[in-house]
């Protein structure tokens, strides 16, 4: 322990890269698996985190695909969000933009129903127990049709009160946002806000693509934007939040070590950078982990940290009152560690 770690752990903050059932632990899926009757291919806990060895993004995917296999109730995802926010708010975390994969569920049978209302008592439960604000981000598969999303959205259709945000995840390269436009427009027009996976194995050209033909709010991960200086002068110019996932990075390969990443590099460009934990229970950390590794990795003070932080909430989908609320929490949380 060094003396940035409590820093890190108290700063608050905001996570806006998580997916849901990225959050789900080996423990907790056994436990599942045992409750629903449902056979998972590892024997023990141990046997599922030596197979979270991945080289790149599609490894990772087959593995969280198949885990997944084990939430089958609104329970299940009741319980799993449940860990999660507890995990978070020991983190530090005031609010949290959840991300869920409906199709990973709906395609095995599981209501869309079952899915939504169970994270959404966890939501409620966790505003109850920590305080702690939080908004759903309902995210199409890429490696599946447009046909596909056009359906998972309209089965949202009852809960679009209850949803912030769309994106879009799943394998990347080969599966470029254009191949969306339509049906980002579509919920576009139905209120909801953007964010899009590109530039994490993608090229800058799926970043220009997001913004260009998506007209996205966000880019998760957007690493890859670094490599064309006129696409980072633009993201800059646009305020565009990236939400950066170091420990995802290092797991799937996206940088070689930590002390290759480029999140000072991001943030010495101007840009909105976060800092986010992407799957925590696969990558080995969740978000104080991640501020720590690259705290550590790239040397970053205190005034890096904190910008992060407010990053975080600045590029959060909350109205401004809230975010306005949360910045001050966070400024007021910065005079202490001043004095
Ligand atoms: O990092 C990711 N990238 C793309 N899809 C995902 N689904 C969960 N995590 C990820
Ligand atoms: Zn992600």
């Amino acid at each position: 322990m060094t003396d940035i770690d409590p820093f890190i752990t108290g700063l608050p903050k905001a996570e806006l890269h998580l997916h849901i059932e990225g959050s789900l632990e080996p423990e907790l899926m056994f436990a599942l698996a045992e409750r629903n009757k449902v056979a998972i291919p590892f024997a023990s806990v141990d046997e599922v985190r030596a197979a979270y060895a991945f080289s790149n993004l599609q490894d990772f995917l087959d593995i969280y695909y198949a885990g997944a296999a084990v939430l089958c109730t609104r329970q299940d995802f009741h319980d799993l969000a449940s860990a999660y926010f507890a995990r978070a708010a020991a983190d530090g975390v005031l609010h949290a933009e959840i991300m869920f994969d409906p199709q990973t569920h709906t395609d095995r049978g599981i209501s869309f129903a079952e899915v939504v209302e169970g994270l959404l008592s966890a939501m409620a439960e966790a505003k109850d127990k920590y305080g702690m604000t939080s908004q759903l981000i309902l995210c199409f598969l890429r490696h599946l049709s447009e046909e596909a999303a056009f359906e998972t959205l309209r089965q949202a259709e009852p809960w679009l009160d209850r949803i912030t945000a769309v994106g879009l995840d799943s394998s990347e390269v080969g599966h470029p946002p254009a191949k969306f436009a339509r049906v980002f427009a579509a919920a576009r027009a139905k209120g909801l806000k953007i964010t899009v996976h590109a530039g994490e194995e993608g090229p800058p050209a799926y970043v220009y693509e997001a913004l260009d033909l998506i007209g996205t709010d966000r880019i998760d991960h957007g690493n890859r934007a670094m490599e064309d200086p006129v696409l980072v002068r633009r993201l800059r110019e646009e305020g565009k939040t990236l939400t950066v996932c170091p420990l995802s990075n290092l797991k799937l390969c996206v940088v070689g070590d930590l002390q290759q990443h480029p999140i000072d590099r991001m943030l010495q460009a101007g840009l909105a950078a976060t800092v986010n934990s992407d799957d925590p229970a696969y990558f080995g950390g969740y978000i104080a982990d991640n501020y720590r590794a690259v705290a550590e990795a790239r040397g970053l003070s205190r005034e890096h940290l904190a910008t992060l932080a407010r990053n975080s909430f600045l590029g959060s989908f909350l109205p401004s009152e809230q975010i306005a609320a949360h910045i001050a929490r966070l400024d007021e949380y910065l005079a202490t560690q001043a004095q």
